[in-house]
C-alpha cells in the first residue's frame, strides 16, 4: 500500500467557512496546535490520520484576513506559504455570489502557476452546500468552475457533513508519497516538545556548528510517560528524538568515533531536558540521513533545513 503524506491549507475571504471545514475533516481527533511546531514554519491547524495517508493542515498567514488582502507587500509572502503546501483548498461559500474578495484570491492563486509549470494545485472548495437548495448550489459550482483553473471543485457542507469525505480523498490524491510526518495520536505540540527539540539540537551542534550548517533536523518523535514513577517519586519520561542529517558524513560527525560523540549528546541534552521537564528522563536519540523523499526540497524546508 502507498502511503501518502502531505501539507494542505485553506485560504478564502473571512467567514468562508475554512475553521469549520478544518474541524470537519479532522473530526474527532482533532489536534488544534496553540504553537508553532518545530518541523514545520507554519501552525498545525490539525491532521487527518489514514492507514494510507496522513494530510497535515496548516495556516496560510495573510489570506486569511481582510486587511493583509490589500497588502501588496504581503503577496510574496502568502505565494511563498502557498507553494510550500502540496495542495490548497480555496474556500467559497455556496450561498454568496462571488466578489472582489473571491476574485482577488482567486488571482493570487493563479499565480502559483507559473507561465508553463504545474504550480501547486488549487482545489476550488464551495463550502456551506447546505445553506442552499441544489439547483442554487449547481448554479454555485459553474461560477466557481469559471473563476480559475481548479485541479477539482467540491461541494461541501462541514454542517452536515455532505462530501466531506469526498473532500480528503481529493485533498490526499494531492499529496506525494511518503511516510507520516506527525506521530499518530494526539499532536502534541507542546512548549515542552519544541523546546526540547531545540535543546537536542543545541547539544548535537556544539563544536561542529560549522560543519553542519544548516543540515540537522531534530523532531520528537514522542514524550512518553512511564507508569511507574521513580522510587522517590519523580516521574520518569521516555523520550524519542530522530535527527536528521543530508549526508552520511554529516551523520559520522554527529555520532563520533564509536558513537562517542551521540553519547555525550545525550548526556548533555538529557541533563537540561529533566531540569526542564522536572522529570527523569530516557533519552532515545536516533541519527538518519534523510531520505529520498525527504530530499525534495519541500519536505527539507519542513524539517527546518
Ligand atoms: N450552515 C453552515 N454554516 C457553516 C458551515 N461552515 C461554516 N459555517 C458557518 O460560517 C461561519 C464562518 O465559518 P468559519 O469556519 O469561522 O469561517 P472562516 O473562513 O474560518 O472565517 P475566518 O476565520 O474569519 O477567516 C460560522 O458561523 C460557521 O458556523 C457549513 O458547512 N454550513
Amino acid at each position: 500500500m502507498t502511503h501518502r503524506s502531505g501539507f494542505a491549507c485553506f485560504v478564502g475571504r473571512p467567514n468562508a467557512g475554512k475553521s469549520t471545514l478544518t474541524n470537519a475533516l479532522v473530526g474527532q481527533k482533532v489536534a488544534i496546535t496553540s504553537g508553532r511546531p518545530q518541523t514545520t514554519r507554519h501552525v498545525v491547524r490539525g491532521i487527518v490520520h489514514r492507514d494510507d495517508a496522513q494530510l497535515v493542515l496548516v495556516d496560510t498567514p495573510g489570506l486569511h484576513r481582510p486587511r493583509t488582502l490589500l497588502g501588496e507587500r504581503l503577496n510574496d509572502l502568502v505565494r511563498d506559504t502557498l507553494t510550500e503546501v502540496d495542495v490548497v483548498g480555496f474556500c467559497l461559500p455556496a450561498n454568496e455570489k462571488i466578489g472582489p474578495g473571491d476574485r482577488y484570491i482567486a488571482e493570487q492563486l493563479a499565480r502559483l502557476a507559473p507561465e508553463g509549470r504545474a504550480g501547486t494545485p488549487v482545489v476550488a472548495v464551495v463550502t456551506k452546500a447546505d445553506l442552499v437548495p441544489r439547483g442554487r448550489l449547481a448554479e454555485q459550482l459553474l461560477a466557481v468552475d469559471a473563476l480559475g483553473e481548479w485541479a477539482d471543485v467540491v461541494p461541501v457542507s462541514a454542517r452536515d457533513g455532505y462530501q466531506v469525505g469526498e473532500l480528503t480523498e481529493v485533498l490526499v490524491g494531492h499529496l506525494p508519497e511518503g511516510p507520516a510526518l506527525y506521530p499518530d495520536g494526539e499532536l502534541t505540540d507542546e512548549p515542552e516538545q519544541v523546546m526540547v527539540a531545540e535543546l537536542v539540537r543545541e547539544a548535537a551542534l556544539e563544536g561542529v556548528r560549522d560543519e553542519l550548517p544548516h543540515s540537522l533536523a531534530v523532531v520528537v518523535d514522542e514524550i512518553v510517560e512511564r507508569e511507574e514513577p521513580a522510587r522517590d517519586g519523580v516521574p520518569m519520561l521516555d523520550v524519542r528524538v530522530h535527527m536528521f542529517v543530508e549526508r552520511d558524513s554529516q551523520k559520522a560527525i554527529v555520532i563520533g568515533r564509536g558513537g562517542a560523540r551521540l553519547r555525550d549528546v545525550g548526556t548533555r541534552a538529557r541533563t537540561e531536558i529533566e531540569a526542564l521537564l522536572g522529570a527523569r528522563v530516557f533519552l532515545d536519540l536516533h541519527v538518519k540521513v534523510a531520505k529520498d523523499w525527504q530530499r525534495d526540497p519541500k519536505q527539507l524546508g519542513r524539517l527546518g533545513f
